[in-house]
């Protein structure tokens, strides 16, 4: 976390960003007996002059399960894909998940041949170290580029080199994508971002695979208000007018009518 902390503060202005109170970290010992383990939650949040939201949430513990859950969303008016790092150490096995994930049109966010060659060139090289892992959940698939990585590993060092590597390349290029972006004037496709934000959140907020974990160390009511309010907050700062989005409200209404 520090390592991409130090990243975004070398390429910009990180300014606080207010997690509610209480949401910013909460420590529990759970477990009985030989299963006891200390568990704590930190989450770490910003902002900047080209994005609307940089949170990193770290659960340690004294047992295998560590995670760092990392994610950027852009500001809405930018037309730039949500940069999502899941590095995840569970017993036994230990999930890695990378990727700048489309908006609208993957395609069209990589908006120079050198950033399309520069992406591809990242993505082969980090998925020659980690082996792809597998079907992605089918209703996360919308969700994810042609050049996410995924992988399943058993070997710790493996996290502490490729996939810490190669989410640090990732945010490089990232930032260097956002150093190119130009406000979006065209209403349309400002509409459009505004509802994959939503709905990326929407789903993330809805389908957090970290619920059960969460709930299991810091009990049901902590764990929803952290996911929705610290965590994937979109949804709640729209609806409060606390963020205002293209045809944001009208967004919200469809997307809550929906199944
Ligand atoms: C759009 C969806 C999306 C994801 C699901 C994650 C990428 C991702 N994370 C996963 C799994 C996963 N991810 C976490 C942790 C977190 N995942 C989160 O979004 C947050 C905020 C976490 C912690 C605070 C844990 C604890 C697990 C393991 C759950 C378990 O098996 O007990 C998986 C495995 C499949 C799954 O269990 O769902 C994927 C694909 N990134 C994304 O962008």
């Amino acid at each position: 976390m520090e390592q991409a902390i130090a990243r975004l503060e070398g390429a910009m202005e990180l300014r606080p960003y207010s997690v509610p109170e209480g949401m910013e970290g909460k420590e529990a010992v759970v477990g009985k007996g030989r299963n006891q383990q200390q568990v704590k939650m930190t989450v770490a949040a910003y902002s900047a002059a080209k994005f609307r939201h940089i949170r990193a949430a770290l659960v340690e513990t004294s047992g295998p399960t560590q995670v760092l859950n990392f994610v950027i969303f852009p500001d809405p008016s930018l037309d730039l894909p949500i940069f999502g790092a899941d590095l995840v150490s569970l017993p036994g096995a230990h999930l890695i998940c990378i990727d700048l994930q489309a908006r609208i049109r993957f395609r069209k966010q990589l908006n120079s041949q050198y950033q399309k060659s520069q992406h591809t060139a990242l993505a082969a090289h980090a998925q020659a170290r980690l082996p792809w892992g597998g079907n992605l959940p089918s209703a996360a698939q919308r969700f994810f580029s042609p050049h996410c990585i995924w992988s399943k590993v058993g070997d710790i060092e493996v996290v502490e080199t490729a996939a810490l590597e190669a989410m640090l390349a990732y945010l490089d290029h990232y930032l260097a994508m956002a150093a190119a972006a130009e406000p979006v004037k065209d209403e349309g496709l400002l509409k459009g971002l505004a509802e994959g934000h939503l709905a990326y959140s929407r789903y993330r907020r809805i389908n957090d695979p970290a619920r059960g974990m969460l709930t299991r160390f810091f009990g049901t009511e902590w764990a929803e208000d952290v996911i929705s309010h610290a965590l994937f907050d979109l949804e709640a700062k729209v609806d409060s007018g606390a963020v205002s989005l293209a045809h944001g409200q009208e967004l919200l209404a469809e997307m809550a009518a929906e199944p």
